[in-house]
């Protein structure tokens, strides 16, 4: 039997790392006191495609219900959180979340996350509590080996009012920036402006690495432009606060622009330094929340839980131990559990690769008369 392109199955340890990631990550929310919330995976497409959300249909896993609507597997856990607490976001509020999403992408379909969102508290304070969060989770999971990126997409639209952009010639500007088609860039910002102001998009494509070296350049590349400043500030200060934690490797992409359509202000990723894969994503979306009609501060990050996975080692501290029974003393070896309650206790009727245990215990004798001996 065979499954559908992009699906998995997942065995043994695979499994038990999950688990532990899941498992840490509740521990992580619960001290940091988050509440939990579930939404269903199937959801209407409109959900997700509307205009304030603008996620592409076409990499969305969708099927037509009996009315004719749309319905999707959850791509996004974020947006399904939105609609789910709409009615009720009037409050401070932090929660957290672990489950699948179903996106097409070159990785398959289905990628767990564990994600946290936090809602109108003060943009600082949110900010700081997603990245010190990250640290923390990411510490409990004795991963110390990653990055933390950020950026802001106020620059990049900052930038863009000084071009005469359609809709369309933004988002393939944005798109070349996104890939770092630094010809592409140029074109496009020479067509629509001058080439000083292509020049200057050309060079913001490389404006990433230590956050100190590139904000110090880049406050005086940008003194007479406010707004720029203000953003390049608001990064310093979480930037310094990071560092003050302890955080060596901090780099700031001025250059980035948005991954997913909402963001709206700061945005966040952790990469692993050992292959360089995103181990979490996150940032601001106050404009998610002008669907519901609500001004409202927003901001989150998911982590990518299967990257997680196959980072970690399992804990394997729990005494392993083998009892050989008979079909007479069954019960016997289970009541034997009472006995070794931190144990991992499994039964067996033969004495087979023992020494995969710790300690392997016989039970012996018969009619009611049993005795346990230790090989
Ligand atoms: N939903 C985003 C992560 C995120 C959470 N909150 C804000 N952003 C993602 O899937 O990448």
């Amino acid at each position: 039997m065979f499954l559908p392109s992009g699906s998995k199955d997942m065995l043994g340890s695979r499994v038990s790392r999950q688990n532990q990631v899941f498992e840490t990550f509740r521990q992580v929310v619960t001290l940091r006191g988050y509440q939990e919330i579930a939404t269903p995976v199937v959801e209407y497409a409109s959900t997700f495609t509307n205009e304030y959300v603008g996620m592409p249909l076409q990499n969305m896993l969708k099927w037509f219900n009996s009315d004719g609507d749309i319905e999707v597997l959850r791509p996004d856990w974020t947006t399904a959180i939105a609609r789910a607490i709409a009615k009720h976001s009037d409050k401070p509020q932090k929660w957290a979340y672990q489950g699948s999403i179903f996106r097409r992408n070159k990785l398959g379909v289905e990628g767990r996350q564990v994600g946290i969102e936090i809602i109108n508290y003060s943009n600082l304070l949110a900010e700081s509590e997603c990245l010190f969060m990250a640290r923390n989770f990411l510490n409990e999971l004795k991963i110390s080996e990653y990055i933390t990126e950020l950026a802001h997409t106020g620059i990049f639209e900052e930038l863009s009012k000084q071009l005469n952009l359609s809709e369309n010639d933004f988002e393939q500007l944005r798109l070349a920036m996104h890939d770092k088609r630094k010809d592409t860039v140029y074109q496009i910002a020479k067509n629509h402006g001058n080439h000083e102001i292509a020049d200057e998009f050309v060079s913001l494509v490389d404006a990433y690495g230590n956050f100190e070296s590139v904000i110090e350049m880049y406050e005086i590349r940008w003194k007479n432009n406010a707004t720029l400043l203000n953003i390049l500030g608001d990064i310093k200060r979480l930037s310094l606060m990071l560092q003050s934690m302890g955080e060596t490797d901090i780099i700031v992409d001025l250059g980035r622009v948005k991954n997913l359509p909402y963001y709206s202000g700061m945005m966040f990723r952790g990469f692993l330094k050992e292959n360089g894969a995103t181990c979490y994503s996150g940032g601001r979306y106050d404009k998610l929340y002008e669907q519901f009609e609500q001004s409202i501060s927003a901001v989150g990050l998911a982590f990518d839980a299967d990257q997680l996975a196959e980072q970690i080692q399992v804990e394997k501290n729990r005494e392993k131990i083998c009892v050989i029974a008979t079909e007479e003393t069954y019960s016997i070896a289970e009541q034997l559990r009472e006995r070794y309650k931190d144990s991992i206790v499994e039964v067996l009727d033969k004495e087979t690769n023992l020494n995969a245990f710790d300690k392997v215990l016989n039970i012996i004798g018969s009619n009611g008369d049993y005795e346990v001996i230790e090989k």
